[in-house]
């Protein structure tokens, strides 16, 4: 749906129309801006309320600088929706997050205006510096780096080292600091607390304002004028911060706080501050979710709200004729708590993530025993790891995709060390409109090649409670448990617990034929295949295989001796993931069969509904059907792996 842009915002195809305007037309721009994202957002969904709260920022930036010469790094990317409007892509941003349209975060091939590719939080600075020091190599030494980080993504450990490698470049770097004092949930850690104490310092906000420009001003007359004002700018900072600025002492020259929705101001101190060479940090203070007063209030809830009413603020339900079973992240967080009653060993540690992975229904039933420790997933592997040698059992939940960033802590603190650590992998599979940053296409192929690990993927919210409460029995070791984003499949979910034989599958239909082996919830597809199949006189038969590590060999001997003709289904890449277990199984054991593995094919999937990318892939109920009918036509004269 076409939406109209205000009169201003009209005429603004790119920053470069914008930088026509006077700058007392910036005001109107941002206030067109805001509207124009609350009008699409609220009947397209997508993440909100960071991208209200930088509005003015954004038309600060384009408006100071020169993009896209001069680049501009977004961390995370969820923010960015503004810089998209303004940057050639107004008209486009109807299709955001849409299969087919654009993105909804930043991508190198959608625009020269998006400088580095983002949807994972922490990125920014190390990027921008990477840009800046290239610039300096190439003798560029007019053009611009900024990196922009929210107080969210300052907490991962990737933005620290690249403020520690910065602080001893000489290039040209500007790190904005947007701080709201949130992530998505209310933000964590000692180092949101020094924010506070920094922003709320009256004496040094007195001078912050004058001191930029004045700085900006002498550093403009020559290098014998820069050294006074250096001078003259570390007396005033060593009086006030008593040399105690964190950014200061890793060598950033710091300004601000200042305030992040005064647009002119914002754009005037940019401008200043493209004449002060070397590292500098502008701290900015901004609302969430600015201008639209539901989501200034409850800014977790509308940091990425789905369809809403504008006028209302009513959020929209999708409508189903009936009600829809509970989503797993809400069976995991129960069921945690369920267990942890029984179990006083049983602690939950989630990075950045309680709402989305329902961790919240722990840390508010059991705040000593539940921790949000920022976006920091390889601090929360390895925190969980130091927990688990003191004989506690950690569920360490993780979104499969965020998950990659701790690799190196699964297998060097975790299975080496064997132990007993569960990783809930939520958000496993594709996940829908976050697109190819965030599917978590990745995990099954990269933890079934790590030694003491049990893989485990629920069919549904009896299995994921099932494995869940089998993980945390016994001193068993690291047990990863993947399931996907979305809803289960059963209204009533909350059976009593079994503990589940580990490495054990299971034989849902006897069938004849065709033997459909799947992994996950991917079976509830191969469940719908099978009753066309039926109705048309297939009867293939169903194995959940359940665990991916270690295999049940004994239920893959029985499958392999009984059927030539086998297809296998996951919500994962198909290189070295759950089809190729099978094949290495058969080979191991010289069996020959003909194989057709369905899953994410070894290609980028951009971004689209769940099910549109199920479809596209080809491993959805119907892709099952038309496989399944080939290969019962096929009367295999040689035997072949597709
Ligand atoms: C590595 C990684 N972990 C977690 C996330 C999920 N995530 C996206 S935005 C966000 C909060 C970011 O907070 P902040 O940087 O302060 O931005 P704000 O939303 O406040 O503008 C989180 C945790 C992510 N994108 N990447
Ligand atoms: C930008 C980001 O990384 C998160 O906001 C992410 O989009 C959340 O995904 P879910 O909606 O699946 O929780
Ligand atoms: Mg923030």
């Amino acid at each position: 749906m076409q939406i109209e842009a205000g009169a201003l915002l009209k005429n603004i195809l790119y920053p470069s129309d914008l930088r026509k305007l006077k700058d007392s037309d910036l005001e109107e721009v941002c206030k067109e801006l805001r509207q124009f994202i609350i009008d699409i957002v609220s009947v397209n969904g997508g993440h909100f309320a960071a991208s209200l709260g930088v509005v003015e920022l954004t038309v600060a930036l384009h408006y100071a600088l020169n993009t896209p010469y001069d680049q501009i790094v977004f961390d995370v990317g969820h923010q960015a929706y503004g810089h998209k409007i303004l940057t050639g892509r107004r008209e486009q941003f109807h299709t955001n997050r849409i299969l087919g349209g654009i993105s909804g975060f930043p991508k190198r091939e959608e625009s020269e205006y998006d400088a580095f590719g983002v949807g994972h939080s922490s990125t920014s600075i190390s990027a921008a510096l990477g840009m800046a020091v290239a610039s300096a190599y190439k003798g560029e030494t007019d053009r611009q780096h900024v990196a922009i980080i929210g107080d969210g993504a300052l907490t991962g450990g990737m933005a620290f080292e690249a403020l520690n490698h910065a602080g001893i470049e000489k290039s040209n770097l500007l790190v904005i600091l947007n701080d709201n004092c949130m992530s998505i949930d209310p933000n964590v850690g000692a180092l949101k607390e020094y924010l506070t104490s920094i922003t709320t310092s009256k004496s040094y906000n007195k001078f912050r304002d004058e001191l930029i420009s004045i700085l900006a001003k002498i550093s403009k007359n020559g290098p014998d004028a820069y050294g006074w004002a250096k001078k003259i700018e570390q007396s005033i900072k060593g009086t006030l911060l008593k040399n105690a600025n964190l950014f200061e002492s890793l060598n950033f020259r710091y300004f601000g706080p200042v305030d992040g929705h005064d647009v002119t101001k914002l754009a005037k101190t940019i401008e200043d501050l493209k004449n002060i060479n070397g590292p500098k940090l502008l701290h900015v203070v901004t609302v969430k979710g600015k201008g639209y007063s539901l989501a200034e209030k409850d800014q977790t809830k509308w940091h990425a709200p789905g369809l809403f009413d504008k006028i209302t603020g009513e959020i929209k339900k999708t409508t189903h004729d009936k009600p829809q079973p509970l989503k797993y992240q809400d069976v995991f967080g129960h069921t945690l708590v369920e267990l942890a009653e029984a179990n006083d060993k049983i602690m939950g540690i989630t990075p950045a993530m309680p709402s989305g992975s329902s961790m919240n229904i722990m840390m508010n039933a059991m705040p000593n025993r539940a921790f949000d420790v920022g976006i920091a997933e390889q601090h929360a592997v390895t925190f969980s790891a130091g927990l688990a040698t003191q004989g506690l059992v950690p569920f360490c939940n993780i979104y499969s995709s965020f998950m990659q960033r701790a690799y190196d802590q699964v297998i060097h603190d975790v299975a080496l060390q064997k132990l007993n650590v569960v990783f809930c992998l939520d958000r496993a599979g594709l996940v829908g409109a976050d697109g190819p940053t965030h599917h978590g296409a990745y995990d099954i192929s990269f933890m079934r090649c790590v030694p003491n690990l049990i893989i485990g993927a629920p069919m549904n919210e009896e299995e994921l409670r099932n494995m869940m409460y089998t993980a945390q029995l016994d001193n068993i070791g690291p047990f990863v448990i993947r399931y996907p984003r979305g809803n289960g499949v059963m209204p009533d979910w909350k059976r009593p617990f079994k503990a589940l034989p580990i490495g054990k599958g299971r034989k849902l239909i006897d069938g004849e034929e065709v033997a459909i082996l799947t992994f996950g919830h991917v079976g509830n597809e191969a469940a719908k295949a099978i009753i066309d199949l039926n109705a048309e006189g297939i009867y293939p038969s169903h194995y959940d295989i359940r665990f991916v590590k270690p295999l049940d060999e004994e239920l893959l001997h029985e499958v392999f001796q009984k059927f030539n003709k086998v297809i296998t289904v996951e919500d994962g890449v198909l290189p070295g993931g759950f089809g190729s277990a099978i094949l290495e199984f058969m080979s191991n054991h010289n069996y020959q069969a003909q194989v057709i593995r369905l899953g994410i094919p070894d290609e980028i999937v951009e971004h689209g509904e769940q099910k549109e990318l199920w479809r596209l892939c080809n491993y959805d109920a119907e892709a099952i059907v038309n496989e399944c009918k080939k290969l019962s036509k096929t009367q295999p004269t040689q035997f072949q792996v597709g």
